[in-house]
């Protein structure tokens, strides 16, 4: 399991492991140094002499490209030759390690600092004096950096500490090199591109934004910022090395601080919960179905549809709910939608459903225990008193799309009906329309750090909205209203861009609604369902459309060896 942390716990298990007399600061800063040294030679193994590889070899693409821009073909002239951009902190402790390391290994090394030295914190400081041992240190200039070229740029200017934006001096150079082309062959960010916040993804220069790498190589747990907002793009690919501080569990105490709500709401500090990042270990183990079971175990899930004409959203929602194992699925129509949705519906069930008062009586059937809203529903007026009614009924329920733009203006009039076993599943849109607030503060230009982020909002949300709330897009965060916070990224080796496509989301909402019928937990039927969601789009590749998405779940199941 992978828990997400802020720059301030990160800096916390630093300090506990230094306080416990585990490690010493200098012995950390080697190791992130030593680390970085081999996360680039893993990314890059042409630049390793070891591996026999041709000075001036081309660079490979990166896994992500910073703007798209692909990757392209470096000058053989420079080869074997660096340039470290330190900084005045420890961030430009590590610089000055992986300087050293470079020019141990025959490399050219230039290193440039920004700040003075005599400022330098003591494990800095140590570390730019033995660098001043083997090489020199160049006083920055933002007209001599915006000259440099090399193989590799490392950027160790800022990382944790990070906490305005960087001077102009700092990014206009190296967004000079970054448009001229000279850092497209490699720039390797420590820790965290200098300019992003690691707690929200967001660049805090309005002007310069942060620096575009190609690689960012972190410590011990990834941040936050390196998978949401922002932080994917600026970052690149991403690799974690161990420095060493693995004896503290985070991920566990982080947990358990979420009984303590009064702990939660002090901001920032050691008690706030992590965010987790969704990956195949928190998929519910219970998925698959048992030998001596029949359907009803399965639960059985409501899909209401749109009118005439507007009812494929609710059959893609259908068909997730169906395909990720519900017992039964019953697609609930008007009257002026039944003829489409007959022509249309095999295996999925099809009910006559004019308004609140037959979905009233069809909810008497105690079977029917998860229900979705939303996908095509429609903004008509009665639409408000189905979403009622459904809330009323107390079963499992998802809102979606329409069903959550109709509260538009009357949020408040929602969150008093929503309940604990509810999934509301806003895209960015919807999310602005139900927390306009929320999304202001998200949306507001940021220079000074930590910034409100994509995590805070979301569990703002869902303690607000009094129920779990999915707030979809590349970087899907999902929270619960106890605190409880993932988020399912679709970035870096999980990227899936061909989900940016019409009805991926009913599908989703869908898969999440046939989760809840078969008896998970909201937090957990969202979490399941948005990581599902992206292995299918993974699996499946290019091309896709919605129609495709729960055709691809057998072979996800099967790839989570579940039976
Ligand atoms: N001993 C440790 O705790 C370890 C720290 N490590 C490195 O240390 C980094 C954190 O070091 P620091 O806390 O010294 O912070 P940074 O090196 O990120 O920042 C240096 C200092 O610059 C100042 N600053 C912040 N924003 C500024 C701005 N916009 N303009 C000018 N000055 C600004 C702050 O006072 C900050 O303390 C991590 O990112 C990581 O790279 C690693 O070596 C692992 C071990
Ligand atoms: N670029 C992207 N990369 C990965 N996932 C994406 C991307 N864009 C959208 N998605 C996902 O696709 C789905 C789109 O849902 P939504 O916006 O509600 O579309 P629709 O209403 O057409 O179904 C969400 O699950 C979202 O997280
Ligand atoms: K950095």
């Amino acid at each position: 399991m992978t828990e997400l942390l802020t720059a301030a716990q990160m800096r916390a298990i630093e300090q506990a492991a230094i306080a416990a007399g585990e490690v010493t600061g200098l012995e950390l800063m080697e190791r992130a140094g030593q680390g970085v040294v081999a996360a680039i030679f893993e990314q890059w193994p042409e630049l390793d002499a070891d591996l026999g590889c041709q000075a001036g070899e081309a660079a490979p693409r990166p896994q992500v490209s910073p703007r798209g821009i692909s990757g392209q073909k470096m000058g053989g002239e420079a080869s074997r030759r660096a340039v470290v951009l330190c900084g005045p902190g420890n961030n430009g402790g590590d610089g000055f390690v992986v300087a050293r390391l470079l020019k141990e290994r025959g490399w050219d090394v230039e290193v440039f600092l920004y700040g003075p030295p005599d400022r330098l914190p003591p494990d800095a400081k140590v570390n730019y004096e033995r660098w001043r041992a083997i090489g020199r240190v160049i006083e920055w200039t933002a007209q001599q950096v915006g000259e440099e070229a090399a193989d590799l740029f490392v950027d160790a200017i800022f990382g944790a500490g990070l906490k305005r934006a960087p001077a102009c001096e700092i990014l206009e150079p190296l967004t000079k090199l970054y448009t001229e082309g000279k850092t497209f062959a490699r720039m390797v960010a420590i820790d965290a591109p200098t300019g992003l916040c690691m707690d929200s993804g967001r660049a805090l220069c309005p002007e310069f934004g942060a620096v575009w790498s190609w690689l960012t190589v972190t410590f011990h747990r990834p941040r936050i910022g390196h998978f949401i907002d922002e932080g994917p793009s600026y970052c690149g690919a991403m690799r974690t090395v161990d420095i060493g501080l693995g004896g503290h569990d985070w991920g566990e105490a982080a947990r358990q601080a979420v009984a303590d709500l009064h702990r939660l709401e002090k901001g920032r500090g050691m008690g706030r919960v992590v965010a987790t990042l969704m990956s195949p270990e928190l998929v519910s183990p219970y998925l698959g179905k048992e030998t001596d079971e029949h359907k009803y175990t399965y639960g059985h899930a409501l899909v209401l549809s749109g009118g005439h004409g507007r009812s494929g959203a609710a059959r893609l929602a259908a068909r997730g709910a169906l395909r990720i194992g519900a017992g039964l699925v019953t697609v609930g129509a008007p009257r002026a939608a039944m003829i489409e949705n007959a022509c249309q519906l095999t295996a999925i069930m099809l009910r006559q459903m004019d308004g609140a008062d037959e979905l009233r009586t069809l909810l008497q059937d105690s079977r029917l225990n998860a229900v979705c809203l939303g996908p095509g529903l429609g903004l008509d007026a009665d639409r408000e008193g189905l979403v009622l009614e459904a809330l009323q009924a107390n079963r499992a329920t998802v809102l979606d799309a329409d069903a959550l733009t109709q509260f538009e203006d009357r949020a408040e009039a929602l969150f008093e009906v929503l309940h604990e076993n509810c999934v509301i599943t806003p895209h960015g849109g919807e999310f602005a329309r139900l927390f306009p607030d929320l999304a202001e503060k998200l949306n507001a230009p940021a220079t000074t750090g930590p910034v409100y982020s994509k995590v805070d909002a979301t569990r703002e949300a869902a303690k607000r909205a009094g129920c779990v709330v999915l707030f979809k897009g590349p970087d899907t965060v999902i929270a619960a209203p106890n605190g409880l916070c993932s988020v399912n990224s679709a970035h870096y080796d999980r990227s899936a861009p061909w989900l940016a496509t019409a009805g991926s989301g009913d599908v989703l909402a869908g898969v999440i609604t046939g989760l809840m019928a078969r008896g998970l937990d909201p937090m957990q039927a969202a979490e399941t369902a948005a990581y599902i969601h992206v292995e299918c789009a993974l699996n499946f590749g290019p091309g896709l459309i919605a129609e495709d998405l729960p055709e691809q779940i057998p072979a996800v199941l099967r790839k989570l060896d579940i039976f």
